[in-house]
């Protein structure tokens, strides 16, 4: 099952290739806007994807405590110009009425939420939005932090430079030591 209108994206490549005075049809060019159509298919594969349905998996267990899972390798797709960001994620929250859920689930959402076209702050408030919709937490903290192709190999040129977002729900949000605490193991 194909997600994505391949032939219209192999259309627009050639037409891009032509557009910045290429040849298509020279040999090397010839397989490439099939390549980048099924490129185009994997990385934004998150569009045909709810991150809210990964938290279906819910295990009944008394632990009312920080659960953390950080350094989640993610890549994305600037919505500006189509260029990648990439970074880690980091995904805290505090489950309540024993609603857990499996730990690989937090970054099968980053994931989903990532392979699109995307701004980091939007992926940092929608993974929080779910989990708290889905999971009803006492609190949940995302810390993003990334580096955008968009501001190294072109325009302002800032190698190096990172972005870090966050969103903070729930106790999280009004407690300044739990924030701390989330902070310090993420650095640890
Ligand atoms: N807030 C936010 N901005 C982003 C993100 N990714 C890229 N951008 C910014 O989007 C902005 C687009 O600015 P424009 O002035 O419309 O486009 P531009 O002329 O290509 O801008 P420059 O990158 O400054 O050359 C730039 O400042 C980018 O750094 C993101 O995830 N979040
Ligand atoms: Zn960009």
């Amino acid at each position: 099952m194909s997600e994505v209108n391949r032939a219209q994206i192999e259309e627009a490549v050639r037409l891009i290739l032509e557009a910045v005075g290429e040849d298509p049809n020279r040999e090397g060019l010839l397989d490439t806007p099939k390549r980048v159509a099924k490129m185009y298919e994997e990385v934004f594969s998150g569009l045909k994807e709810d991150p809210k349905k990964h938290f279906e998996t819910i295990f009944s267990e008394d632990h009312e405590e920080l659960v953390l899972v950080k350094d989640i390798p993610f890549y994305s797709m600037c919505e500006h110009h189509l260029v990648p960001f990439f970074g880690h994620a980091h995904v805290a929250y505090i489950p309540r009425n024993g609603r857990v859920t499996g730990l690989s689930k937090l970054a099968r959402a980053v994931e989903a939420v990532a392979k699109r076209p995307q701004l980091q702050e939007r992926i940092t408030s929608t993974i929080a939005d779910s989990i708290m919709e889905k999971l009803e937490p006492h609190g949940v903290m995302i810390v993003v932090e990334a580096e955008h192709m968009c501001m190294t190999m072109r325009g302002v040129k800032k190698p190096g430079a990172k972005t870090v977002t966050t969103a903070v729900r729930g106790t999280l949000a009004e407690d300044v030591n739990a924030r701390s605490e989330v902070l310090s193991l993420i650095k640890n």
